[in-house]
């Protein structure tokens, strides 16, 4: 398997975050996981991208065993992530900051730059290279943390709450732009989002998660027609709101 986690397990302190995970990702597949606040999800991205370590279980990736490696070589090895938080720097410019992200690939700044140039226009930023992270607006700064993490050249790419806090004409470009990474770089993508209907309209397979636990797998139809999930999401709008369920 291209990518996958094999029981895994993070504790912190008395509090399991995720127990007993089991994931698989196939090559360029794009993969949603789900689940109420607190259920796990960003933990299950830091332990796969290498910021926690797992108490037990396995992560493998291309055939390897990723499980301890720190966050620099997951990067290497081909899998890269936008987290919830902006790990941007306000005071670098678009360009500084997109080739941070390149420099993993490159050690040269003659190689290095045209491929964060190319990742900036690829998420339509182009002509903006030289201003400060600090006065892009938040839609502009999403697209700048995803040409960061685009100049990494993923092979798995992350996306935790990318369309959290945009407005719904921002989600559809977005959108557009997230299925335009999958169909021209073939990235795989694995997708934490609470706005379901970017699950829903993209996703192949969707893993819900609640109080650290896998509660589900299937296609978005499935699991959002399931009894267990409809329960876990009880008096949640937006899930009404991105599936046929009556509140
Ligand atoms: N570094 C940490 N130390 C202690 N507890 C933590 C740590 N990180 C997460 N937790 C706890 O683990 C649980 C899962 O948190 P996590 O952030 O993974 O959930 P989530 O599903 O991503 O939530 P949300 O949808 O609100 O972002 C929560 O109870 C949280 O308080």
């Amino acid at each position: 398997m291209f990518f996958e986690m094999s029981n895994v397990t993070k504790s912190f302190g008395g509090l399991v975050a995720n127990k007993d995970i089991s994931v698989e990702i196939a090559e360029g597949e794009i993969v949603g996981l789900i689940g109420p606040n607190g259920a796990g999800k960003s933990t299950m991205f830091k332990t796969v991208t290498g910021f926690h370590i797992p108490d037990s279980g396995s992560i493998s990736f291309g055939g390897k065993d990723i499980t301890k490696y720190e966050p620099n070589k997951i990067c290497q090895v081909g899998i890269s992530c936008t987290f919830q938080k902006s790990q941007l720097f306000s005071a670098l410019t678009l360009e500084e900051s997109v080739l941070v992200g390149a420099y993993c690939r490159h050690k040269r700044k003659s190689q290095a730059l045209p491929l964060a140039h190319r990742m900036i226009e690829f998420v339509g930023l182009g002509g903006k290279e030289e201003v400060k992270i600090s006065k892009l607006n938040m839609f502009e700064r999403k697209k700048a943390e995803l040409a960061a993490a685009l100049a990494t050249e993923p092979k798995l790419l992350l996306l935790d709450e990318l369309f959290a806090g945009l407005v719904p004409t921002e989600v559809e470009l977005m959108l557009e732009l997230v299925k335009k990474i999958n169909e021209e770089f073939g990235t795989a993508l694995f997708i934490v989002e609470h706005v379901l209907r970017v699950i829903m309209g993209i996703c192949t397979k969707v893993y819900v998660l609640e109080y650290g636990q896998l509660i589900a797998v299937g296609t978005p139809e499935e699991v959002t027609s399931s009894e267990v999930v409809i329960k876990a999401y009880l008096g949640d709008d937006d899930f009404y709101a991105a599936t046929d369920i009556k509140s």
